[in-house]
C-alpha cells in the first residue's frame, strides 16, 4: 500500500527540552501503525506537530493524496485531551463535528445511529454530553473522529480508561476501517492491543527512533522464545540445560530465556528426564517485555540478526 502520511526528521524543543530529535516514519493506506513509548517519549508531540497544532522547529510533515496533500476533511483525529461540550446531546455534537467535515448531513445522521448501536449507545441520541459516564463520552469522541469517513484517522490514546469490552469495540472497529483503507497511526500504552492489532510500530524514547519495522519482524528479532518451568529444582541442574541466556528464578518458578534461532521441539528433548515439572509454558516474549526491556534501558533481550529500522 502507498504511503498516505510522510513524517520526515522531525525536530522539536521546548525551552531547552528537545522533545524530537529527528523522526521520521511513514504511514500506508489500510494499515495501522502505532507510535509506541514511554511516558514523555515525544508521541503526542509527534502527532500535534503532524496535525499542526504546533509546529516543528525543523523538519516535514507530507500528506500525499492523490499526488496532492491531503484535504484537512480528508483525516480524523482523536486528541489525548479528551472533551466535548457537555450541555449538548449526543446527535447534534456529531452531526456539528461531521457538518465542520463538509460531511452530508443525512448521511451523517444514519451513520451517528448506526454507530452509537455498534457502540452499544442506542437511543443516546438525545441525551446530553454530561449524562453521560466517561466511557461513554469517549466512545462518542471517537465516534466524532471517524463520522465523516476519513481517509487518514489519528488516534491518541484511543483506549485508554475503557472497560475491556468497550476496548475489544474499539479494536475492532479500528482494524475494520483499516481492512477498508484508511490510514490509522495509533498512539498506545495497551502493548496487548497493539500486539493484536497493529502492522507496523515505530517505538520511540527521548525523542528519538529505538524500533521501526512491521509487528512480525520486531518480533522475530526480539521476541526469543522462553520456557517457564514450575517445580523445585536445583540452580546448578538448570545451568546444565543448553542453549540457555538468561535465567530467571523466583521461588519455585524458574523462566529459561533461551538462545535466538533455538528450535522449540529439539531444545525440549534435552531437557534432564529428573527435572521436577508441575507445569511447563513455552511462548514468545511478548511485545510488552520488550518494551519494557527497551524502555528501562535493561537490554536484557538479545536482539536478532537483520534489518527492522525501514
Ligand atoms: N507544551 C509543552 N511545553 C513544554 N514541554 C513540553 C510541552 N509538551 C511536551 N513537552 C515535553 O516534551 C516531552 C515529550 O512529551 P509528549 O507529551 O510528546 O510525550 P508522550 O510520549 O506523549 O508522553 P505520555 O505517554 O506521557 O503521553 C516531555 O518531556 C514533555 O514534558
Amino acid at each position: 500500500m502507498e504511503p498516505l502520511l510522510h513524517v520526515h526528521n522531525l525536530k522539536k524543543s521546548f525551552k531547552d527540552k528537545q522533545a524530537l530529535k529527528g523522526i521520521s516514519f511513514e504511514v500506508h493506506r489500510g494499515e495501522i501503525m502505532a507510535i509506541l513509548g514511554p511516558n514523555g517519549a515525544g508521541k503526542s508531540t509527534t502527532i500535534r506537530n503532524i496535525m499542526g497544532i504546533m509546529y516543528p522547529d525543523s523538519g516535514t510533515v507530507q500528506f500525499n493524496y492523490n499526488g496532492k496533500g491531503i484535504p484537512k476533511n480528508k483525516i480524523g483525529y482523536l486528541p489525548e485531551e479528551r472533551g466535548l461540550y457537555k450541555n449538548v446531546k449526543v446527535m447534534d455534537i456529531l452531526l456539528y463535528l461531521a457538518d465542520l467535515k463538509d460531511y452530508p448531513i443525512q448521511q451523517a445522521k444514519e451513520r451517528v445511529l448506526d454507530y452509537l448501536k455498534k457502540f452499544d449507545l442506542e437511543g443516546k441520541e438525545n441525551v446530553s454530553i454530561e449524562e453521560l459516564s466517561k466511557g461513554m463520552g469517549q466512545k462518542v469522541q471517537f465516534i466524532g473522529s471517524i463520522i465523516h469517513e476519513p481517509d487518514l484517522l489519528i488516534l491518541d490514546e484511543p483506549f485508554s480508561g475503557l472497560d475491556p469490552v468497550s476496548q475489544d469495540i474499539f479494536k475492532d472497529e479500528i482494524s475494520q476501517l483499516a481492512a477498508n483503507g484508511t490510514a490509522i497511526l495509533l498512539s498506545s500504552h495497551q502493548m496487548n492491543l497493539v500486539e493484536e492489532m497493529c502492522d507496523r510500530l515505530f517505538m520511540i524514547q527521548n525523542g528519538q527512533k529505538v524500533i521501526y519495522g512491521t509487528l512480525d519482524d520486531v518480533k522475530k528479532q526480539y521476541a526469543n522464545f522462553k520456557c517457564t518451568i514450575s517445580g523445585k529444582n536445583s540452580t546448578e541442574q538448570l545451568q546444565t540445560i543448553p542453549n540457555v541466556d538468561r535465567i530467571e528464578q523466583n521461588g519455585d518458578t524458574t523462566i529459561l530465556h533461551l538462545n535466538q534461532d533455538v528450535n522449540p521441539p529439539l531444545w525440549l528433548r534435552q531437557l534432564p528426564e529428573d527435572l521436577h515439572i508441575s507445569e511447563l509454558k513455552l511462548n514468545r516474549i511478548s511485545l510488552h517485555e520488550i518494551f519494557i526491556d527497551i524502555a528501562t534501558n535493561q537490554h536484557l533481550i538479545k536482539k536478532g540478526e537483520g534489518e527492522i529500522y525501514v
